[in-house]
Order: structure tokens, then sequence, then C-alpha cells
């Protein structure tokens, strides 16, 4: 199991994003803004639900993995920070409840 985390991919998303570097993809995707960022990541979305479809599981892992790089550059051009993301989505769970329900079932 990898320790490697998404918010270590942002971190290394903001770093090359404002480079400028020319071997950069990032950068490349960052500096044309967010209609060529937005294209290229609903582009990704396509190929992973493509892959979804299909019995190939290291197509999926891979698909996915561009996915949420090139969601991640889409956040970045956005200036929201991965945390925001993270906070909505625990606020939803609180709202539910589930995260108190499965901690007091110990599941
Ligand atoms: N995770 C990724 C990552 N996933 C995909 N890609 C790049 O996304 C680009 C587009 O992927 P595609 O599969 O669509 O390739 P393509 O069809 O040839 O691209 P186009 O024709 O659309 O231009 C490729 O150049 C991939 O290398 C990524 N580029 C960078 N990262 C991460 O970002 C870091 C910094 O990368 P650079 O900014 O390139 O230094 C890397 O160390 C990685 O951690």
């Amino acid at each position: 199991m990898s320790d490697f985390t998404l918010a270590d991919l942002e971190a290394i998303v903001a770093t090359r994003a404002r480079s400028g570097a020319a071997d950069s993809w990032t950068a490349k995707l960052y500096q044309a803004g967010m209609e060529r960022a937005a294209k290229k990541f609903g582009e990704e979305a396509v190929e992973t639900v493509i892959a979804s479809m299909g019995e190939d599981k290291a197509a999926l892992v891979s698909e996915s993995a561009d996915l949420l790089y090139h969601w991640l550059v889409v956040l970045a051009v956005a200036d929201i920070p991965l945390a925001d993301v993270m906070a909505e989505l625990e606020r939803r769970t609180a709202q539910t409840g589930i995260a108190e329900k499965a901690a007091r079932s110990g599941s």
C-alpha cells in the first residue's frame, strides 16, 4: 500500500505549475489556462468511463490516475485548495453521521 496522497500530488502540481519549466506538462497546462485544463480533464474522464466498462483493471487504475492528476491541475488553475474539497466531503459525511455510526459499530 502506497503512502502517497492526493495532498502530496497537489504540492507537486503547485510547484511544477509555477516553475514555468519547459519540460513540465503541469506548467504547460497551467499556463494554458482553464479551458485547456478542463478540456484535458474531460478527456481523461471519458477515458476513465471507457476503462470502467472494460475488464482491464490496470487500464482503469491508469486512467483513474490520469483523471485525478488532471483534476488537481483544474483545482490549481481555479486556485481552489484540495482541502476545500475534503472539507466539503467531510461536511457531507458529518451530515449523514455515517462515520460516527461506523466508529460505534467498529466497522
Ligand atoms: N501524474 C502526472 C501525470 N499523469 C499524466 N500526465 C501527463 O499528461 C499528459 C497527457 O496525457 P495523455 O495520456 O492524454 O497523453 P497525450 O494524449 O500524449 O497528450 P495530448 O496529446 O493530449 O497532449 C502526458 O504528457 C502525461 O505525461 C502527468 N504529468 C504529470 N504528473 C505528475 O506531475 C509531476 C510533475 O510533472 P511535470 O509537470 O511534467 O514535470 C510528475 O512527477 C507526476 O507526479
